[in-house]
């Protein structure tokens, strides 16, 4: 049950910028998106020692963190973990029971409109099935006192304009996906929060849903995900919150995370492996086989394996770093944790 992991102190990236531009929408046509003007308050989003006990299950453990605005923050850790109990407890869904979370040091319960500080995406299923589109966004838009005009402003953003009439209950998991982020963007909050809202996407609309989270962390919100496809976070996050047996195992930097967990390794192919191998050898170099005619090299620059191999007369086909994966990373530190027993 204890984990021996320290978190990793917090340090504040650099935001990337937004990289593509704006979804095409379910029916493939561009559409031009009236875009919320940015008049971003920073909000900030923190974890004091929250605790979920449930009987004799510790779900979450202790964490504490600071989600900050105008950055992509990944929310990370296996089945299990306790990642959709702390996003439950920070929305207040589930009552803590130790510890709390604040937003700019107050409760949510304590926002006078919560649904301009906070909008949420947890079960995209959760749509009444005979209701509408529009009109499940509408009753969400009447209770924070929401124009309806946002209605249509969001069922295009989302890519949903053609479906806006049609029972939420005959939509795909993408589609559902799609209503809820639009439901969670209903009263254009400072700070968003998505679970898994990912899953059921197809690649049209993970590449939008990427984008669209760093246009919202671009204008200056605090944008928290979570998600199980490692490659998708790697290319969304600029920060990582990484938690295991409800405890906090990083809070860092994406890139930070992943030169602690990851090796760097030269890659080279070469017509003439084994003298390459030999000469790599003596050099005090320990190399293993990749593909027909390739070699990967542990730990060692891409100047050093050529300079040996010139040394060495071997004529070299390709010669390239190979950088650890997010998913590499994450699988590294998440195998080290003991498991808990129940
Ligand atoms: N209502 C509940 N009653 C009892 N145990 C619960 C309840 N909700 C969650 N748990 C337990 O708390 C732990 C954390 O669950 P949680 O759903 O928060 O993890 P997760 O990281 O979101 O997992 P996943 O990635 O699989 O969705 C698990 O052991 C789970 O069984």
């Amino acid at each position: 049950m204890a984990s021996n992991s320290r978190p990793v102190s917090a340090t504040t990236p650099t935001p990337r910028a937004p990289s593509d531009r704006r979804p095409a929408g379910l029916t493939g046509r561009p559409r031009t998106i009236p875009h919320t003007a940015p008049r971003r308050r920073a909000a900030s989003l923190q974890a004091h020692g929250l605790t979920k006990r449930y009987g004799r299950v510790t779900a979450v453990d202790g964490l504490s963190f600071h989600v900050r605005p105008g950055i992509v923050t990944g929310f990370l850790g296996p089945n299990g973990a306790g990642k959709s109990t702390t996003l439950r407890m920070i929305l207040g869904l589930d009552r803590p029971t130790e510890g709390a979370a604040t937003i700019n040091g107050r409760r949510l319960a304590e926002l006078r409109h919560p649904m301009q500080v906070v909008g949420s995406l947890l079960d995209a299923r959760a749509v009444h099935p005979s209701r509408s589109a529009a009109d499940h966004l509408l009753s969400i838009a009447r209770t924070g006192d929401v124009p309806r005009g946002r209605v249509a402003e969001l069922l295009e953003q989302v890519g949903l304009a053609d479906a806006a009439t049609r029972p939420a209950g005959d939509f795909s998991l993408g589609m559902k996906q799609r209503l809820g982020i639009a439901t969670a963007l209903v009263g254009d909050p400072d700070i968003v929060i998505l679970d898994e809202s990912l899953n059921g996407l197809d690649a049209e609309g993970i590449r939008w849903a990427r984008t669209l989270m760093r246009e919202l962390a671009a204008e200056g919100r605090t944008m928290l995900f979570s998600s199980h496809l490692m490659g998708e976070m790697e290319l969304t996050a600029d920060h990582l919150l990484v938690i295991d047996n409800g405890r906090l195992l990083a809070d860092q930097p994406l890139p930070a995370f992943l030169s602690a967990h990851t090796t760097t390794q030269a890659h080279v192919r070469t017509p003439d492996r084994d003298a390459l191998r030999a000469a790599l050898s003596s050099a005090g170099l320990a190399a293993s086989d990749s593909g027909p005619d390739g070699l990967d090299i542990p730990g060692a620059t891409t100047d050093h394996v050529g300079h040996i191999a010139a040394t060495a007369g071997v004529e070299l086909a390709e010669l390239s770093p190979r950088k650890g994966s997010l998913e590499d990373a994450f699988l590294r530190m998440t195998a080290a944790q003991p498991r808990d027993e129940e």
